[in-house]
């Protein structure tokens, strides 16, 4: 190539070099690298160095330029650059003058960079007046998808069969026997699976040297006979790619393999699983939280693995972004995974790539990228601003509905309608609740920079992928997990909740916040799921509430810093209690109390010391089943994501997470399990043996924005009073007075229940206050539930209390009642049996003696749910 002649290189594999040459000197050569200004037509062969060469023709017919396909060279290990799927890449531009790019002069960059296919097009064929600006469309490279398909095959298999591609995949990365990654995947044993994506599996192996990896099998054979390519596998890509790109936030390519028709990706194991799947196990019906301040790390760990490729020179794009495709490592860090679609611009100061195909997934792919096939750091821009929104929302960007024409559904889009005024409203609306109190601000930070990112037709509104990284960093800093931030005001729509989240409930208005994790309809353990028989609970007619005698409670690891293995007896702490005091069982967690599981959970002997010797005390009384929890070192604690006032004791419930900080640091986070089981006609009550009144706990100050937090302004009198049934008088229900006084409550309890069933409207009794007053349910009281709920409900059906510090339900009904609280299993109520209620507790009515609490649930319940103040 001469002075004065600009250059554009499509940078490839040699797999997708041979396509091309094949295209090229195929039948439909001629349309391959068709343009709108400038056509090309082989010239012949040329020879075998230069691969062949094609005369291409200026809009004005006389001037001709030559394009020079140069076949792939053997390439070392510093050399390859990029790779990019040039079945699918048709142009490459630049906003900026190529040819006079300085030290970074293509034509040296093609020689240092052999795996790259160097296309050289004078300067004149398409620079406008030397201004530089030039865009150069190199055309359809190419043929008819189905013309093309056998070709490409044909190519790829000589390709894989230990040609070129594996000489340069050798180069750069390691090669792995196909008999060492058979044994390592025990024969790939089904056991071993993972998952699979549209490719082929992903197992789950152990190498020669103990590590465990996870490796991807492409079959190339099924690949074709499903009708796709196997370029489409984008096997080389992800080599190519993986091997140039390293960085924290982008799965680590450890090495290859290839044996017959099958192609293996050894990759480094990455057991978080995937975000898409960790947000649809936070809304399961056995959920597992994932909370605000883990999304938005997640969030941010993504957005720096694609930063990292857009700010690489040339660009590349990931092509593929959705939540799918961001895994976790076993510490949460996320990960962008799934190279197989990825590309490199070819330059310096090339901002984007045409492809043939605008492949991606419905719902993340961007319109304007699906409508030109341009993909750019403003398309990648807005897959990533929808999976923002998924993060945020809990909703899917896709879903498959046979009933749509499309067959498909866009519940984000339908939630948000992120092109219309109110957008950022409308999705703080519709915030995930089973993500805990989201503070308000950062949640405003987030929704608007994903609406801008999701703008359908204006790529420059857009934020770059820099912006978002920094943007998510300075909330992630501004708000650390384990701070009290007031939450936000939300009022879900019902129709956006039950059309995509059926298993959740809506979200009552509140005025503080709302629950951690909002629970599901039917939150029952695996083990409490079996029918009960009518005469489970029959002969009882005290609360068949039994103790563990091991242990009540028990406090599960889910995070621990710097520690990489735990045994099972490792991650669970069993709170036995070892004291007794002022009437209540008392168990301390600390450096000093548990130190061989400290030095477990954290191996960093500086880090150790940070936690208090001893950092919480969890605590509860015989026959209560009330935990509650008091941080008692000088280092902080977080409850459910808030930080803890020392000395303080706040209500602790099943699934609640208690975190041990350093600073901002979370060291250990631990999941709070309550072992307390039903167990049919007994009435022990004593986790020693030693009997005492049931009594409510009081003394106990609950957390600010928890859901038991009434009294968190106040200040109360920590007295004891006793409860019982006293407050029933003639089927007319009071609070009474307790003789020992009443508690000095200056923020009212309030409450709501919400309206489930399958042939229920959906509805909701409150908010309203208990102040002084009881909640009574029944047909006539709420004349809407004769109407809808005939036979169900009696005129008097059960009632709600407060009193001395616990929600208390009692049952007016001869029918009776169960609750049914997630962890435990269903407590049967008779008429005038009372129980106490958590926020989150369901309250199911009897059907009938043949009908189980599954059935009764589904048909109606009402889910308790606790707001701090009136709306
Ligand atoms: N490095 C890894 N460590 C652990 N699990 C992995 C790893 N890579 C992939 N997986 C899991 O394997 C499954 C299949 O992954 P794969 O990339 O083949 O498909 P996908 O991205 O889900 O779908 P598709 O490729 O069709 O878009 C995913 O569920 C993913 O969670």
């Amino acid at each position: 190539m001469g002075p004065g002649q600009t250059s554009i290189q499509v940078l490839r594999s040699s797999r997708s070099s041979q396509s091309l040459a094949n295209g090229v000197n195929g039948v439909s050569g001629a349309s391959m690298l068709v343009a709108p200004s400038i056509s090309y037509a082989p010239l012949g062969g040329g020879d075998a160095a230069a691969g062949p060469l094609l005369r291409a023709r200026g809009p004005s017919g006389p001037s001709t330029t030559v394009v020079t396909v140069k076949k792939p060279i053997p390439v070392t290990s510093a050399s390859v650059t990029t790779a990019c799927s040039v079945a699918n890449v048709t142009s490459v531009t630049s906003s900026v003058v190529s040819g006079a790019s300085g030290g970074s002069s293509p034509i040296r960059r093609a020689g240092a960079n052999p795996a790259a296919t160097l296309i050289s097009v004078p300067a004149a064929a398409g620079d406008t007046a030397g201004t530089g600006a030039r865009v150069v469309k190199v055309g359809n490279v190419g043929t008819p998808v189905a013309a093309s398909k056998a070709r490409m095959a044909s190519a790829s298999s000589r390709l894989a069969q230990g040609g070129q591609a594996s000489a340069q995949l050798r180069a750069v990365s390691l090669e792995y026997s196909h008999s060492d990654l058979t044994a390592a995947t025990d024969n790939w044993s089904h056991s071993k699976r993972l998952g699979s994506g549209k490719h082929g599996a992903v197992y789950k192996a152990e190498l020669k040297d103990g590590s465990q990896v996870a490796v991807k099998a492409i079959d190339l054979a099924a690949v074709t006979r499903a009708g796709d390519s196997p370029q489409d596998a984008g096997f080389d890509e992800e080599v190519l790619m993986l091997s140039k790109f390293r960085h924290p936030n982008l799965v680590t390519l450890l090495g290859w393999g290839s044996h017959g028709d099958f192609r293996y990706l050894v990759y480094e194991l990455l057991a978080g699983g995937d975000l898409f799947r960790r947000l649809h196990k936070s809304r399961s019906s056995n959920p597992k939280p994932f909370l605000w301040y883990d999304r938005v790390s997640v969030c941010l760990d993504a957005a720096s693995g694609l930063s990292h490729l857009h700010n690489s020179n040339p660009k590349a794009f990931h092509r593929d972004i959705k939540s799918a495709n961001i895994l976790m490592d076993r510490h949460g860090t996320a990960k962008l995974a799934d190279f197989g679609l990825s590309c490199c611009s070819s330059y310096a100061g090339a901002n984007h790539v045409d492809v043939r195909f605008a492949s991606g997934t419905p719902g993340y792919r961007c319109p304007v990228y699906e409508r030109t096939g341009r993909v750019s750091e403003a398309s990648e821009a807005y897959s990533f601003c929808m999976v923002m929104l998924e993060v945020l929302l809990g909703l899917d960007p896709s879903a498959t509905n046979s009933k749509a024409p499309s067959g498909l559904t866009y519940p984000i889009q339908e939630a948000v309608s992120p092109g219309t005024p109110g957008a950022e409203e409308r999705c703080l609306q519709a915030l995930d609740q089973t993500a805990g109190p989201w503070p308000l601000e950062l949640a405003q930070e987030i929704a608007r920079l994903a609406i801008r990112g999701v703008n359908a037709t204006d790529e420059k509104q857009r934020p770059s992928s820099v912006e978002i990284v920094r943007t998510l960093r300075s909330l992630s800093e501004r708000f650390p997990a384990g701070q009290d931030f007031t939450s936000i005001q939300t009022e879900r729509k019902p129709e956006a909740s039950s059309k995509h989240r059926a298993t959740q409930p809506s979200v009552q208005k509140v005025q503080r916040s709302v629950a951690p994790q909002v629970p599901t309809p039917f939150p029952l353990r695996e083990e409490a799921k079996a029918p009960l028989t009518p005469s489970h609970c029959e002969s009882s007619q005290v609360s068949p509430v039994i103790y563990n005698l091991d242990s009540p409670y028990f406090l599960e690891v889910t995070l621990a810093t710097g520690s990489f293995e735990l045994s099972d007896e490792q991650r669970r702490l069993p709170l036995k209690p070892l004291r007794m005091e002022g009437g209540a069982f008392v168990v301390a967690v600390g450096r000093g109390q548990q130190p061989e599981l400290f030095e477990a959970w954290l191996p960093d002997g500086k880090m150790r010391t940070c936690v208090s010797r001893n950092a919480f005390e969890v605590a509860w009384r015989d026959g209560d089943y009330s935990p509650w929890l008091t941080a008692q070192g000088s280092g902080p604690v977080a409850l459910d994501g808030q930080a803890v006032t020392p000395k303080t004791a706040y209500s602790l419930r099943h699934g609640a997470e208690i975190g041990l900080l350093y600073g901002k640091q979370l060291l250990i986070r631990f999941k709070f399990h309550d072992n307390v089981k039903s167990q049919p006609g007994q009435v022990v009550r004593s986790y020693t043996g030693s009997l005492v009144p049931p009594t409510p706990v009081m003394g106990h100050r609950a957390l600010p924005s928890s859901p038991y937090a009434y009294s968190a302004r106040g200040t109360r009198r920590t007295r004891e009073r006793s409860v019982g049934a006293a407050w029933v008088e003639s089927g007319h229900v009071q609070v009474r007075e307790a003789e020992s006084g009443n508690a000095n409550v200056n923020a009212p309890p309030v409450v709501c229940l919400e309206i489930w069933g399958e042939k229920v409207p959906e509805n909701r009794i409150g908010p309203v206050s208990l102040a002084g007053k009881p909640l009574l349910v029944g047909s006539r009281h709420q004349p809407f539930l004769e109407k809808s709920l005939t036979n169900m409900v009696d005129r008097d059906h059960f009632c709600i209390a407060s009193e001395g510090g616990v929600f208390w339900l009692l049952c007016l009904t001869s029918k009776g009642l169960w609750r049914v609280r997630e962890g435990t299993e269903p407590q049967r109520l008779i008429l005038d049996d009372l129980a106490s209620l958590q926020h989150g507790d369901l309250i199911v009515p009897r059907l009938g003696p043949e009908v189980t609490v599954e059935q009764c649930c589904r048909t109606l319940s009402w889910n308790f749910l606790v707001v701090l103040e009136p709306s």
